[in-house]
């Protein structure tokens, strides 16, 4: 592998893989890309590392661990009266923010841009953009340009970007985005939240617990909508007591920030909400409405692909390689946010294994067999994309769910039966903490006895999540997963009780 660019009687820098975007996705497909002697450039605009490293999992989940952890002490006697009980703000604010700052990488790149380096990456700074078929066009912060040309491979890893609803006032009263609330330095003493999806009910939860009043705008009658219902049920409880007013089924019509002289256009935040008409206040309004695939401005057009909303950018239809549809040569890939498929950082990290391997067998000095492309569970092929997609949101109760629903696995025509089990009735979690309540419901395929999805809510069931995904992705039989004995006192212990109740 070359760590130089080749350059061919032009000017123009010249390498087999051009992966655009160093998000957690783009690194991961320029390394794989890069294992059979390919030469890998990637460009990246901003901080290598991306959203999930400096503005969203890294330095939210630092954010709601405090809370977490108090709340843990405060359920053991022992431990609990050691924890002051109804303080605001619930934790101590400097140092949540401080050790947020720190997971954050203080938004320094550094030790990220070594990484590449010793991977053997080479790194474009700049912002790039399709000109042609394997020809990017990259301008630099100074406004300089110049071309990067892909003799194999393109990947768009570029993430994706939140929609700000169509409210009158909204995007002129400068809202929060998720960034803004990730990399708070201060924190507002009232907040209003737009949007009941993971951000919102992570969101809410984080700023309850640094002392904000929160007020959730839930536009559905229920938060997390993608779950199982009985997820929103408990969720709306207990974010309503943790002191977060939960609205369910309201909107915002119209927003409008105040300026003042002193507080500048950092004045309080108007929202008029529909229904009753009433006008909510605050110091600032998050909004957490959804993310779009960050595919404008990519010169898509260049290549044959067209936007209905070119505000948008076009979105990419990808196959189980993660091979762009409607372009002709297969050179463009795409993974990740940027791709559309699912949102999350490991399934992104997911597709771009699968990508860069695509590449590396397709165009790269590997003595491994052409790629099979045609098994199911292929390491050549992101399956899991589409039935077994695990993900943990860290609100308290944590909420952890893999595969199917129980409406989605209906749709998709199973014969559907769930079990369901009460966790603090298990004994591991009973040790763990006096009154903890919680959820487990397995969704069963009853015709072949199998696990098509699982979702579990109460206390510390994060960790729950892998078991479930392996029996799901290896669909393990029922009187199987039996012989799984989870250990005595643990929470897994509700595997246990789950399969009880499926009449095992
Ligand atoms: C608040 C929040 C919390 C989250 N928490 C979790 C979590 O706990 N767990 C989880 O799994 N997921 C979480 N997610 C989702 C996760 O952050 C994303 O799925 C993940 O960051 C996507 O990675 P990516 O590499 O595809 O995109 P990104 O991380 O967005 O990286 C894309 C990169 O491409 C660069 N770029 C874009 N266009 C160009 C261009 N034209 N030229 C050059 N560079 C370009 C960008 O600057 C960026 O660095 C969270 C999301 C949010 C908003
Ligand atoms: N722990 C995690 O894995 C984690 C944490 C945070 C974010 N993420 C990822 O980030 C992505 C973005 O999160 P998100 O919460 O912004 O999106 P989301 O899709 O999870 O939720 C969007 C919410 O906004 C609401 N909404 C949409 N349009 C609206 C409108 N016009 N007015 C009012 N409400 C509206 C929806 O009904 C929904 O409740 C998600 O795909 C998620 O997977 C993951």
């Amino acid at each position: 592998m070359t760590h130089e660019a080749r350059t061919d009687q032009t000017d123009e820098l010249t390498y087999d893989v051009v992966v655009v975007g160093a998000g957690a996705v783009g690194e991961n497909a320029a390394d794989r890309a890069g294992r059979t002697g390919l030469s890998v450039a990637v460009v990246e605009d901003e901080l290598v590392g991306g959203e999930c490293s400096y503005w969203a999992c890294m330095p939210s989940k630092a954010l709601l661990r405090p809370g977490a952890v108090l709340e843990a002490a405060r359920r053991v006697p022992g431990a609990a009266g050691l924890v002051p009980q109804d303080r605001v703000p619930r934790v101590d604010v400097a140092s949540t923010l401080g050790r947020r700052d720190s997971f954050a990488s203080q938004w320094d790149d550094a030790s990220q841009v070594e990484w590449l380096d010793g991977a053997g990456i080479t790194l474009v700074r700049g912002r790039a953009r399709l000109v042609g078929p394997r020809r990017l066009e990259v301008t630099g912060a100074d406004g300089s340009t110049r071309t990067l040309v892909a003799r194999c491979a393109v990947v768009l890893a570029t993430g994706s970007v939140p929609t700000i609803p169509d409210v009158d006032g909204l995007a002129a009263a400068l809202p929060w985005t998720s960034r803004e609330a990730t990399a708070a330095q201060d924190v507002p003493r009232r907040l209003a939240i737009i949007g009941g999806g993971v951000v919102a009910v992570e969101m809410a939860t984080a700023f309850s617990d640094l002392g904000s009043a929160v007020t959730l705008l839930v536009r559905g009658d229920r938060l997390l909508p993608g779950t199982e219902p009985f997820v929103s049920d408990a969720l709306v409880a207990s974010l309503r007591d943790l002191g977060v007013d939960v609205r369910l089924g309201t909107q915002a019509t119209s927003v409008r920030r105040e300026t003042t002289a002193e507080a500048g256009p950092a004045g309080e935040v108007h929202l008029r909400l529909d229904g009753s008409g009433s006008v909510l206040v605050a110091d600032e309004v998050l909004v957490a409405a959804g993310r779009r695939p960050a595919t404008a401005g990519l010169g898509l057009d260049t290549v044959g692909l067209t936007a209905d909303d070119p505000d948008a950018g076009p979105h990419l239809e990808v196959d189980d390689a993660m091979q762009v549809q409607g372009v002709d040569g297969g050179w463009l890939f795409a993974a990740g946010d940027a791709a559309g498929r699912v949102a999350t950082t490991h399934q992104g990290k997911y597709e771009a294994r699968v990508v860069g391997d695509v590449i590396a067998a397709r165009f790269g000095d590997s003595d491994e067999a052409a790629e099979d492309g045609a098994r199911a569970w292929s390491r050549f092929r992101a399956t899991a994309d589409h039935e077994a997609v695990p993900q943990v949101v860290f609100t308290r109760p944590e909420v952890a769910a893999v595969g199917l629903t129980e409406a989605a696995a209906r749709d998709a025509g199973y014969t559907v039966r769930t079990v369901r089990y009460d966790l603090g009735s298990v004994a591991g979690t009973a040790v763990n903490g006096d009154g903890t309540e919680g959820t487990a419901q397995l969704v069963l395929d009853e015709d072949r006895g199998v696990v098509l999805g699982a979702t579990f809510v109460g206390p510390d069931v994060a960790e729950l999540l892998h078991a479930a995904t392996i029996a799901v992705v290896g669909q393990v039989p029922l009187d199987r997963l039996w012989h799984a004995v989870p250990a005595y006192p643990t929470v897994s212990e509700v595997w246990l009780r789950l399969l009880e109740t499926a009449g095992l």
